[in-house]
């Protein structure tokens, strides 16, 4: 919560005009039981009227300034909450923007999504309304009590006599309910994760028949979810019915003491009226004191969920003497690279060098370390040893946006955003014309498909593309990629799911545009890769054969294998394998 209040701080005045109204609404409502006090006394028991309209005036005057104050005071802290929400956000987002692929790799999308809309909304909650109000209660409770002992010290301890149990009874609730909302919330992610990855897989739910597995597994974190709620019931039932009964049994104290002292003529009614006002100034506080301590934990546990966030130190950024490249030229290599995820070496000792506007082709064993070899090339993955070097530049000493911005990917796991065709295509360059649009779908061989849609290039593609075939997909993805016209291409099974002779015209139409750019196909069929420039073949992390298409033919190893797998039924003029990147 103390880095939370740093962000308030960031709102000084947001924080001083309301304090100081609610500092003045507080001074005046102390006013009103002293009037009560004269009102009783000098006017209904001492019979002097003139001083009736004065009193009423001040009455008035009072709650009209108490009005205009409180709403100061609640409009102000709410704009204050309301900018800190977004703050939080933002500062989260762009925090979570700046971590690198292995976080994401251990998060879930329901956990995340947990901790930008609930979580913030927590604390936002407890800025508006928890902390504000407790700062408030307190200060009603301390200078009610002063003015109470001033009135009568006795009456106020006997009256007080209850007090320090309800605040032990706060404290221990507090603490309760803050354990029971930290299992509460970590339940929440649970049931979130289930909910999103249900609707997100919901093709997959149906196509397997398991609806009712689904339904019970939701259902199953659904009770346990009322279960956690059953219990703070509990423990609210538990501590706030003691805590009513203290409350009121201090006023069932007050009325026998203070009726006691009035029949002794120690006070006089009018003090006693007062004083039942000021007494009740410090059981609203009291009474409240477990409902705020809860809020206030429930928003301290949303708040260490954000900071556990926050504190992650990116482990993949700029170094500070980061170079800047403002073209990049496309020469890659790599040198002795190992690479990891966890423990097990996933690439062993690679070694290849790559001149800018060359082709690799990546083939190999399923696993064998294909998408984990292009990720170093972005470095959305550090090498665990050894260097991939760029025009000469280790990338770990490049700066990050001029080495991503230069580059283009297609990755195996197709994702488009819930836009335009168009937009989808345009996020791959921002200031891109519609013709270029056009012209990176017409080489990514889907204008045709696109064309015929009602909406055409203003069709709308649901999340990650559902309204679309794999293979639509896939080239509205390679359309987003050739748009940027980067110097390092990098196709990770990017045409798995077209028909080879879609395959055969998208790869020959990226030989016509690639040009300069230094071109990474990781494919399975010898058709793909047939014109590289270099092919590597891999297996188990490293690579165990290198060379063309030709040179990997002669050697009559596992290239050679696979060729003969593939095109056995076929002679090479029979089925004319393509001439795509040539
Ligand atoms: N994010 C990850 N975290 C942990 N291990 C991973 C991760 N991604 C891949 N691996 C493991 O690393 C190894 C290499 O995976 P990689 O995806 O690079 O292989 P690939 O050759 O591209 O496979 P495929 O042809 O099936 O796409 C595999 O054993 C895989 O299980």
């Amino acid at each position: 919560m103390r880095r939370v209040l740093k962000y308030v701080l960031r709102y000084k005045l947001y924080v001083i005009v309301p304090s100081i109204a609610m500092v003045l609404a507080i001074a005046l409502d102390m006013f009103n039981p002293y009037l009560q006090e004269i009102i009783t006394d000098k006017v209904f028991i001492g019979g002097d009227k003139s001083l009736l309209w004065p009193i009423l005036w001040a009455f008035i005057a009072i709650t009209a300034v108490r009005t205009v104050l409180g709403y100061l005071r609640e409009y102000i802290f709410d704009v204050l909450s309301a900018k800190i929400s977004v703050d939080i956000k933002k500062d989260l987002f762009d925090h979570i923007q700046s971590l690198p692929f292995s976080f994401f790799d251990n998060m879930n999308t329901g956990e995340l999504m947990s901790r930008i809309g609930e979580d913030v909304d927590n604390v936002w909650r407890s800025v508006s309304f928890g902390i504000r109000l407790f700062i408030e209660n307190m200060i009603y409770f301390i200078t009610a009590s002063t003015i109470l002992f001033f009135i009568n010290w006795k009456l106020t301890l006997v009256s007080l006599l209850g007090m320090p149990i309800i605040g032990y009874l706060a404290l221990q609730f507090k603490k309760k309910i803050g354990i029971s909302y930290g299992k509460l919330s970590d339940q929440g992610v649970l049931m979130n994760t289930a909910a999103q990855e249900n609707i997100a897989g919901v093709r997959l739910v149906k196509a397997f028949a398991r609806e009712k597995y689904e339904i019970m597994k939701f259902l199953s974190l659904n009770n346990e979810n009322f279960e956690l709620r059953m219990e703070q019931n509990r423990i609210v039932a538990k501590y706030f019915p003691p805590i009513d009964f203290l409350t009121n049994f201090s006023i069932v104290i007050l009325v026998v003491f203070g009726g006691m002292l009035v029949i002794k003529s120690s006070l006089s009614i009018g003090e006693l009226v007062a004083f039942s006002g000021y007494i009740y100034m410090l059981i609203w506080p009291m009474r409240m004191l477990g409902f705020l301590t809860n809020l206030i934990a429930q928003s301290d546990a949303s708040a260490k969920k954000i900071m556990r966030i926050m504190d992650i130190v990116p482990s993949i950024k700029d170094s500070e003497d980061s170079i800047r490249i403002k073209e990049l030229k496309g020469n890659v290599e790599f040198k002795h690279v190992f690479f990891k995820y966890h423990d097990d070496m996933v690439l062993k000792d690679i070694n290849f060098k790559v001149s800018a506007g060359q082709t690799v082709a990546i083939m190999g064993t399923t696993g064998s370390g294909k998408s984990s070899l292009v990720n170093l090339i972005g470095r959305y993955y550090d090498v665990f040893d050894g260097a991939v070097y760029i025009d000469g530049h280790d990338v770990r000493s490049i700066n990050l946006h001029d080495l991503r911005s230069q580059m283009a990917v297609v990755q195996q796991d197709t994702f488009l955003f819930s836009e335009s065709i168009e937009e989808n295509v345009r996020f791959g360059k921002e200031d891109a014309s519609f013709e270029e649009v056009k012209e990176a779908l017409r080489l990514a061989c889907a204008d045709d498909f696109v064309e015929e849609f009602d909406d055409k290039y203003d069709t709308i593609v649901g999340e990650r593309g559902i309204g679309l075939s794999g293979g639509q997909k896939q080239r509205i993805s390679i359309a987003r990629a050739l748009i940027r016209d980067a110097k390092i291409l990098i196709l990770d099974d990017a045409t798995s799911a077209l028909d080879m002779d879609t395959e055969f015209r998208l790869l020959k139409n990226l030989s016509e545009r690639r040009k300069n750019a230094t071109t990474f196909i990781i494919a399975h069929r010898i058709s793909a890769v047939k014109n590289a420039d270099m092919i590597l073949y891999m297996e188990d992390g490293r690579i165990v054969e290198r060379g063309t298409h030709d040179e990997l033919l002669e050697k009559r190893g596992r290239y050679y294998e696979i060729y003969l797998e593939q095109f056995k039924d076929f002679s090479d003029e029979e089925y004319g394998i393509p001439d795509a990147l040539s």
